[in-house]
């Protein structure tokens, strides 16, 4: 068997991984990534980007026929095939080519095969061809490993081919009928993108849509589903699936109902990637998520062993994962060359922000745009909280950008420190404005000094000004 050493082995190849092995690099060890699939992982080719391309021509659509003038301008609806022939292109067309130069412009080298730990510092990578080589590390071994679909136990899934988030964000055609199973992040954006572009979309949200955030966010999200002819069931539970000799899909409820589709998308959560790459050779649960300390080393797993993005499952985003892989990557260079590891809060080498301030946008009509806690979840912390609400309608920006703008927005303070620790908005393109309030709860801005932050006039971001003169000085 060939055996090869490194600094650092990195086992996976998604955003998460390229980017501890670029920042490994650039501390001037060196690096190998290992990538079963393709290198650019979930994100790239059937997660962020394709399922964003999904939704962004409807929601132009949608906002041009808000606009008296532009209205006048639409003439048509939209044009499907076109949709899902620029998401091809947002997904490279399922090709990593552009991904492995830059791999090798950056100096990282690639194996490409399934990963597995054999013993301390040691992955042995097995390619397609059935050939392993082994990879040693001088200083880290580095899980990546991502997340796959979760399928719940329910009679027939599996049997009725049922679309995870990967069917449905390579689809190559729009079924007629959907069905999906599930009322969290994926089930609102593909319910909001498929009846878009033309389904006859049936949500099963047995726990409500959206029902980790602010509740204000998935009422205004169920309203306009529903507005565009989305059956939205709430409470609903799927406890069975058939798919019959016709290819139709008949999906059984708890309460007795029968719901008939073409396709059935479930999207009730994830599972790590971590069932056979070896954790069990090292003491360690083949199937968990990897539990990490503040600077990703994997509890129990040797000094050698970290673990981040959704694997860890602090947070299963692209951005938070990606803000872990430079603070692993950087760790690892520090104790590498001896250098000191600030692992204090907010220091260079932990992941704290993964607390308390990560932002989301779910791309919905109406978007949905947080950070930081809901009022429910700071109150469950034990915080001292007051809640402001606005209509986000009601500011002058907000009528200016859509006739009929419909939103809404809730800052959370924590009445012992006068900082916010949470805002939500729900309204459309809220997405950029979301920043700025990451900024204010990193930066723990005291509600005094924000009040000197004035934004600019006539812009959606007044809802700043109205949320503090809501609160009072
Ligand atoms: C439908 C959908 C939409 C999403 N949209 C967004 C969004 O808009 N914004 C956002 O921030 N997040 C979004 N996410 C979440 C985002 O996709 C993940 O948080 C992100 O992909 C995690 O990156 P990762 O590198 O940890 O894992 P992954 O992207 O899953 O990459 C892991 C890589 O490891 C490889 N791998 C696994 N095991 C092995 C092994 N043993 N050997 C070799 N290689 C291996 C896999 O093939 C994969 O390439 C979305 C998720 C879904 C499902
Ligand atoms: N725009 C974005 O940022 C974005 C978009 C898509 C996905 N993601 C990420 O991908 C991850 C996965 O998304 P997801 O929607 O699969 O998970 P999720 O955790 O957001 O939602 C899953 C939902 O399914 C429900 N559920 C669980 N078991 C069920 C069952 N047996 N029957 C019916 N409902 C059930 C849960 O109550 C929950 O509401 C999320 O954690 C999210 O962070 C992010």
């Amino acid at each position: 068997m060939t055996t090869m050493e490194y600094d650092v082995i990195v086992i996976g190849a998604g955003p998460v991984g390229e980017n501890v092995a670029d920042r490994v690099v650039r501390g001037g060890l060196t690096a190998a990534v290992v990538e079963r699939e393709l290198v650019g992982g979930e994100c790239s080719y059937w997660a962020c980007m394709p399922t964003k391309a999904l939704l962004r021509s409807a929601s132009a659509l949608r906002a041009a026929r808000q606009l008296p003038g532009a209205r006048e301008a639409v003439t048509g609806n939209l044009d499907a095939a076109a949709v899902l022939a620029r998401r091809d292109s947002f997904a490279s067309h399922w090709e990593d080519d552009g991904q492995v130069s830059w791999l090798e412009s950056a100096g990282i080298a690639l194996h490409r095969g399934q990963g597995r730990i054999s013993s301390a510092r040691v992955v042995e990578v097995t390619g397609a061809d059935g050939v392993t080589t082994r990879l040693t590390a001088r200083h880290a071994v580095v899980v990546a490993t991502g997340s796959s679909a979760l399928l719940p136990d329910i009679p027939g899934l599996r049997e009725a081919a049922a679309w995870s988030s990967r069917e449905a964000a390579s689809a190559r055609s729009v079924p007629r009928r959907l069905a999906i199973i599930g009322g969290g992040v994926v089930a609102a954006e593909m319910a909001t993108a498929f009846a878009a572009l033309g389904s006859s979309v049936t949500v099963l949200a047995r726990d409500g849509v959206l029902p980790s955030a602010e509740p204000f966010a998935g009422e205004l999200v169920t309203d306009s589903l529903r507005e565009a002819g989305v059956s939205v069931r709430l409470g609903a539970e799927a406890v069975a699936v058939r798919r019959d000799d016709s290819g139709t899909v008949r999906i059984e409820t708890a309460a007795g109902d029968g719901i008939e589709a073409d396709e059935v998308l479930v999207a009730v959560g994830r599972t790590p990637n971590t069932q056979d790459i070896g954790l069990d050779r090292i003491g360690l649960a083949p199937g968990a998520w990897l539990a990490v300390d503040d600077t990703l080393r994997v509890a129990g797993g040797g000094e050698w062993l970290y673990a981040a993005g959704d694997v860890n499952r602090r947070v299963l985003l692209t951005h938070q994962g990606k803000y872990q892989a430079r603070a692993v990557g950087d760790v690892i260079v520090a104790r590498a060359t001896g250098a000191t590891v600030e692992d204090g809060r907010w220091g260079r080498h932990v992941a704290t922000a993964d607390e308390r301030a990560v932002p989301q946008v779910v791309f919905t009509d109406p978007e949905v745009a947080s950070v930081g806690l809901t009022a429910a979840a700071a109150e469950a912390a034990g915080l001292r909280t007051r809640v402001v609400d606005y209509d986000l309608g009601a500011v002058a920006g907000s009528t200016l950008h859509a006739d009929g703008y419909r939103g809404h927005a809730r800052m959370v303070v924590d009445e012992d420190r006068k900082v916010i620790v949470g805002l939500t908005l729900a309204g459309p393109d809220v997405a950029e404005l979301i920043h700025a309030a990451t900024i204010a709860i990193v930066g723990e801005v005291p509600l005094d000094r924000l009040w000197h932050a004035v934004p600019a006039y006539p812009t959606v971001s007044e809802v700043w000004l109205r949320l503090l003169e809501a609160y009072g000085r």
